[in-house]
């Protein structure tokens, strides 16, 4: 069985308040886009006791052993009795960029090993188990454009739509670690809310749809608020880093031709789908 993963991307994003938890109240949409992985799973043969995986594409750091879709197999190994699996994971989403890559991966395994194997789990306790592989996990299992509160795992369905829109996705070699960005802000209550900004016309964006993640970021790494204005002089209509970052977007009301702005990024170009 094969299965793309995809990436997200946060349209605003809000760090409301610090829980007891030491986990943040968020305020975010969460956008998928077409850039995937790609994740097989093999059963293996009786005899052997152990999943396996074997890994491609972009190194991610860590050990295999500790890749979020073993922990995935195991969330659900200690519940259900299933056979060792082989495990292929080809990585095309950059990891420490704000794209949600690893979460992904660990949703779609877990759907992927219910639905393979005919496991007694319904859709919300597959949203229980998620969480417990990140914040960002849950999402990946609804796929669409959803506002998310709380942690990142409250979902309410939005009216909303980039279809027609073209997205162009830069990450320089930049990464950053998710925890260490939290750190950095001070959460604050936005003036306006996301779905607010979001039903006004996409040219009226720039200055009210914030991801509060930029200010610090920004100031340590300032070659990503460079990537956000190029963008812009390339006549993005709405430009932003992703998540955490690294990674930053622009949307475009038509393909543009970026492949000699930056020589030293990853870049990844497509329709934006829903
Ligand atoms: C920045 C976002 O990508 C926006 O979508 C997510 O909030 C991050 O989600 P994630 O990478 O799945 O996060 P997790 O792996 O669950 O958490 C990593 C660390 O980030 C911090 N964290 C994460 C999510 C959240 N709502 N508040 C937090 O403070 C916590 O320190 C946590 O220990
Ligand atoms: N399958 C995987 N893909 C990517 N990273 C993985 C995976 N499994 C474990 N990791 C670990 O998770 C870390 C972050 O992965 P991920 O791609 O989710 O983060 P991110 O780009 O910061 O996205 P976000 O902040 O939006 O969740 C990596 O540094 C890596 O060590």
């Amino acid at each position: 069985m094969v299965v793309f993963p995809n990436a997200k991307i946060n349209l605003g994003l809000n760090i409301i308040s610090k829980r007891p938890d030491n986990y943040h109240n968020i305020e975010t949409l969460f956008y998928p886009i077409g850039l995937s992985d790609i994740l097989e799973v093999v059963p293996i043969s009786a005899s052997v006791e152990r999943s396996l995986i074997s890994l491609s594409g972009i190194v991610v750091d860590g050990e295999p052993k500790d890749n979020l879709v073993m922990k995935a197999y195991h969330l659900l190994a200690e519940w259900f009795d299933m056979p060792a699996v082989q495990i292929y994971l080809d990585k095309n989403i950059p990891f420490g960029a704000g794209l949600g890559g690893g979460s992904s991966d660990a949703a779609f395994m877990l759907r992927l090993l219910r639905d393979k194997f005919d496991l007694p789990v319904e859709d919300d306790e597959l949203l229980s188990l998620a969480v417990k592989l990140g914040a960002d996990c849950p999402f990946f299992l609804l796929n669409c454009p959803m506002m998310a509160r709380g942690i990142g795992n409250e979902f309410e369905q939005v009216d909303f739509s980039l279809f027609g829109k073209f997205i162009v996705l830069i990450k320089p070699s930049v990464k950053i670690s998710t925890p260490e960005a939290y750190a950095l802000v001070k959460p604050n209550r936005p003036e306006v809310s996301i779905p607010e900004i979001l039903k006004m016309p996409i040219k009226e964006w720039k200055d009210l749809l914030k991801n509060d993640f930029e200010e610090s970021v920004f100031y340590r790494y300032p070659v990503i608020r460079t990537i956000k204005e190029r963008l812009y002089f390339k006549g993005a209509v709405y430009a932003s880093m992703s998540g955490s970052g690294s990674s930053v977007f622009g949307i475009f009301d038509h393909p543009v031709d970026v492949k000699d702005d930056f020589p030293t990024c990853f870049v990844w170009q497509g329709n934006c789908g829903y």
